[in-house]
């Protein structure tokens, strides 16, 4: 995408850009109205991202000014209350997007934004991040009842551990559905305090609690059309159980120290990492929501539960930060895709992108060895020992050909460094995963 990113805020304007960067964006970064001068070809941009808390000049004109150069060009303010966000739809932005962003998810909207909004372009872009990556049956399956389910309007609760991509599915099944040119709203449940979170669902009008100096819209309002997302609903407090539970039932709500009542017109998915029957079991969680939310349960499997996903996404990764970085393709040798399914991922897809940004980043080198993910070697690795320290002939064979084939490119090639066959290599290596080190005798024999 080609964005142009607008904000006083320097080093917040700079973390975007860079997210955006590494995910294969163009951007430009403007801090004032005057600047725009600078993009005269305004039309080859494809959305605007603008800070509504710009200090330099007021972000309804600078609005107004990018509306009369080009009244098609889609605009996401960037706010940090309902309030403001009512005030940007108000001035003409097209989405509004929450403060902090993340970077996964406000790329997604701009997507859905830029492709509305000129739709011709879009088709050349490439999936990108909402792609699903999979060769796994368990994973296969998930989709499959996620297509099946996306053009209801059922509502769908989401399970499974952090990392594991409830967020990208529910914007995925929202994009899938009837509702895909409406908003996808998300509420991360655990954030605010009660009666904060209250008022971010549903709005509130002026005077309704301290600090409530004007009337907002809340989330709910915001989703209208389209989908709210409630991340980590097995966190809610109690008492907006009962009021999601209402919303649910009856598509009624009202807004904070508002007596009228409003009726919504919005698709709910909602997602946990916890056991809800149990949450339900324990008193914490009202029973009666736990089955209108999970009129249609899917539940993700951990990475570790899908292995023969662990390279190909690894790889994905790669590829999506050598495109961004617009660098040569970056590759995996054999020890470091060994390595990365020997890890047991508890922070499952996230910490699997973590991992191999970072080794990316370090390492200038096309291919990527086991070593350069210290992280997982650590807890793969047996200590190596060194040559005339008291050890068996077998320990330091295996050290040996352990470290010859994290740094070879294949087994061919490591076979060859070590100046034996594959077979003998392969039988080597069976023996080394059936090695246990308190029983050294079952090695030799
Ligand atoms: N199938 C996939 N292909 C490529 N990237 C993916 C896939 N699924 C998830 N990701 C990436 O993995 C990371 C975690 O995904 P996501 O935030 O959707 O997980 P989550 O289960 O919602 O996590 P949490 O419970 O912590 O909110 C994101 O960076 C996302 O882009």
């Amino acid at each position: 995408m080609k964005l142009v990113l607008i904000g006083s805020e320097s080093q917040n304007r700079r973390l975007v850009s860079l997210g955006l960067h590494r995910r294969g964006d163009e951007t430009c970064q403007l801090t004032r109205r005057a600047e725009l001068a600078r993009l005269p070809a305004l039309r080859e941009w494809q959305v605007v991202l603008l800070d509504w808390d710009l200090r330099t000049d007021g972000a309804a004109e600078l609005l107004r000014e990018l509306h009369e150069r080009d009244p098609e060009l889609p605009v996401v303010a960037i706010v940090t209350n309902p309030s403001a966000a009512a005030q940007a739809r108000t001035a003409g932005a097209t989405e509004t997007v929450f403060k902090p962003i993340n970077i996964d998810e406000g790329r997604a909207l701009l997507q859905r934004v830029a492709r509305a909004a000129k739709p011709a372009a879009s088709a050349a872009e490439p999936a990108g991040d909402t792609r699903f990556i999979t060769q796994s049956a368990a994973m296969e399956q998930v989709l499959a009842m996620a297509w099946r389910v996306a053009p209801t309007s059922a509502s769908v609760l989401l399970l499974g551990e952090n990392g594991t991509g409830k967020s990208m599915l529910a914007r995925a099944v929202h994009e899938h559905s009837t509702r895909a040119n409406g908003p996808f709203i998300n509420v991360n449940c655990p954030c605010l305090q009660p009666q904060l979170l209250e008022s971010e669902l549903f709005g509130h009008v002026r005077g309704a609690f301290t600090g409530a100096v004007s009337d907002a819209v809340g989330k709910v309002a915001a989703a209208e059309g389209g989908t709210l997302f409630l991340d980590e609903v097995g966190e809610l407090p109690p008492e907006i159980q009962a009021k999601l539970l209402r919303l649910l039932q009856e598509r009624c709500y009202e807004r904070l120290g508002e007596a009228q009542t409003r009726r919504a017109d919005i698709r709910v998915i909602a997602a946990t990492n916890r056991d809800l029957r149990q949450r339900v079991a324990a008193g914490a969680f009202r029973e009666d929501l736990y089955y209108r939310l999970n009129v249609i349960t899917i539940e993700m499997p951990s990475l570790r539960g899908r292995p023969e996903d662990i390279v190909p996404l690894a790889e994905h990764f790669l590829e999506t930060l050598s495109q961004s970085a617009g660098g040569p393709r970056r590759r995996l040798t054999l020890a470091a895709r060994e390595a990365l399914v020997a890890h047991s991922w508890p922070g499952n897809l996230r910490e699997l992108r973590n991992l191999v940004e970072r080794a990316a980043i370090l390492c200038d080198r096309e291919w990527l060895d086991a070593t350069d993910f210290p992280e997982l070697l650590g807890r793969t690795e047996p200590g190596s020992p060194q040559v005339g320290e008291f050890v068996t002939l077998e320990a330091l064979i295996e050290a040996h050909i352990r470290q010859v084939t994290a740094r070879a490119e294949s087994y061919e090639q490591a076979a060859r460094i070590l100046g034996i066959d594959k077979s003998t290599l392969y039988r080597w290596r069976k023996r080394f995963e059936n090695f246990d080190p308190t029983n050294v005798e079952a090695f030799v024999g």
